[in-house]
């Protein structure tokens, strides 16, 4: 049995979504889900464009409020809660689109992330130098993430690839409970697909991991469990075999006509 199945056995939801729902005028982006997100898993949610994926993790995030339903994180009710809130309960996320500094090297980028969310305010005015301790922390996650001769490098004049692990850096900076990853592979070349793939692989197992992935290799090689989402409803949940292979998910994700939704 894995790690993560025996973790998932002893039943504790990372972050659990009961009747969660979302409108934007007379459009339900996000129509009644229930989801319970075990764990120490890595749950990959696919769908088409449009299906209602990133409101989801916006509704879970806390940057977006639920028309209805309800929102519990590690055991707690949270859907009245900011995303700032969250964030400081052990809620991290990235972004479809990269979000560093790319003026600032990647060190400088890393300690920002840890200041502005360790409960100070964001003060690009204080210095951007590491004392020992972030120092040592900014070893294990450029270590953890690939980038390990590249902490004096101008974020920006790295490549794409390696702006997006270091978003990932960024995002484990303050050592999330759960991380919530929007297309990490999004943008990125096949040669650079593998190292992303593998740097999330090898993240550690407790760390509970919701991924937004449209590359279905990477998704489903990298998932414990799968939900589908179509029109803002769920139409799957399961094992990646169980997922790839239901009627409707073919029908309406992998382009087959054998059923219909
Ligand atoms: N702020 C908003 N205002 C109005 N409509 C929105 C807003 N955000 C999302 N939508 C709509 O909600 C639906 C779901 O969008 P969402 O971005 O969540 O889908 P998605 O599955 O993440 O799509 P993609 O795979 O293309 O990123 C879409 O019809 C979208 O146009």
């Amino acid at each position: 049995m894995s790690r993560a199945s025996s973790a998932a056995d002893k039943g504790a939801a990372a972050i659990e979504l009961r009747g969660v729902s979302r409108s934007f005028g007379g459009l339900k982006a996000v129509d009644d889900v229930s989801l319970r997100i075990q764990a120490g898993t890595r749950h990959v949610l696919i769908g088409p464009n449009g299906a209602g994926k990133t409101t989801l993790f916006a509704l879970m995030s806390g940057e977006l409020s639920v028309s209805a339903g309800k929102v519990s994180l590690f055991g707690q009710d949270v859907t009245s809660w900011s995303a700032m809130r969250r964030s400081r309960a052990g809620l991290g996320r990235t972004y479809q689109i990269t979000n560093v500094f790319s003026g600032l090297s990647v060190q400088e980028n890393l300690v920002l992330a840890m200041r502005g969310r360790g409960g100070g305010q964001l003060n690009m005015l204080t210095s951007t130098r590491p004392d020992a301790v972030s120092s040592a922390r900014i070893d294990e996650l450029l270590s953890m993430c690939g980038l390990k001769n590249r902490r004096d490098v101008r974020a920006g004049a790295m490549s794409y690839g390696e702006q997006r692990l270091l978003e990932l850096a960024i995002s484990l900076a303050n050592d999330p409970r759960l991380l919530l990853l929007d297309e990490p592979a999004a943008g990125l070349s096949p040669a650079e697909r593998g190292p992303m793939a593998e740097t999330i692989r090898r993240l550690p197992r407790e760390l509970t991991i919701v991924l937004i992935e449209h590359d279905m290799e990477l998704a489903l090689g990298l998932a414990d469990r799968v939900s589908c989402l179509y029109y803002g409803s769920l139409l799957a949940d399961g094992t990646p075999e169980e997922v790839r292979s239901d009627e409707k998910v073919q029908s309406v994700y992998f382009g087959t006509a054998s059923s219909h939704a």
